[in-house]
């Protein structure tokens, strides 16, 4: 069955929703953004997540120390690299914590994507490019750009309940994640939520 990770938790409602619903992954935003949270707020919500959901922690070219903090302290188990972080930045992050780590590419070519499969992360997640922005845009792109990947992957982008079973069928994912299409008004949605994740699971 296909993994699923819900993206841009930021409250104790949010926490309440996917302890209720299990997803695989849930995704704390600590780089810039409208869900963006603090470590103190992100180490609160932590605390509450059942311990069968993974806790992914987003930053966007953020100092490796403060990274490896994070997920040293606990509050995270999977770190997710979401900006230009490169093979130099990934060892001297290593160097810091053993926590797995997620590259995502903002993808735009299948070159990058082979140039991405040699980085020594342990997953990748493609997501839209869109100029200026890092994430979240609910946005799509075309996923049969991806390809064979020699690395689990997961899936990112303007995916929903309504397209995400179509764009799995079109690549080899491992999973799938979403933030903007689970939201009403901003905050994440209970009915969305489980709606997404039948999608996913059901294939
Ligand atoms: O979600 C954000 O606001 C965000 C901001 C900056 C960097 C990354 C961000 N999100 C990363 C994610 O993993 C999102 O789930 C992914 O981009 C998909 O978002 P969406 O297209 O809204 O479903």
């Amino acid at each position: 069955m296909k993994k699923v990770k819900i993206c841009g938790l930021r409250r104790k409602e949010d926490i309440l929703i996917v302890n209720r619903l299990k997803p695989d992954y849930v995704g704390f935003v600590f780089a810039d953004s409208s869900r963006k949270v603090t470590k103190e707020e992100a180490k609160a919500l932590s605390k509450q997540l059942e311990k069968e959901i993974c806790p992914v922690g987003v930053f966007v070219n953020e100092e490796p120390e403060i990274v490896a903090q994070i997920a040293n302290a606990g509050i995270i188990d999977l770190i997710q690299l979401h900006g230009e972080e490169d093979e130099a930045y990934i060892q001297k992050l290593k160097a810091f914590t053993n926590k797995p780590i997620i590259k995502a590419v903002r993808v735009r070519s299948r070159e990058q994507i082979q140039k991405a499969e040699a980085l020594s992360c342990d997953y990748l997640l493609f997501d839209t490019y869109i100029k200026g922005q890092y994430g979240g845009s609910g946005k799509p792109f075309d996923v049969s750009l991806i390809g064979e990947v020699s690395k689990p992957y997961f899936i990112a982008g303007g995916l929903s309940e309504s397209n995400v079973a179509e764009k799995l069928k079109n690549c080899d994912a491992f999973a799938a994640d979403v933030s903007s299409a689970v939201e009403i008004d901003g905050y994440k949605d209970e009915k969305k939520v489980q709606q997404f994740i039948e999608a996913v699971r059901k294939g």
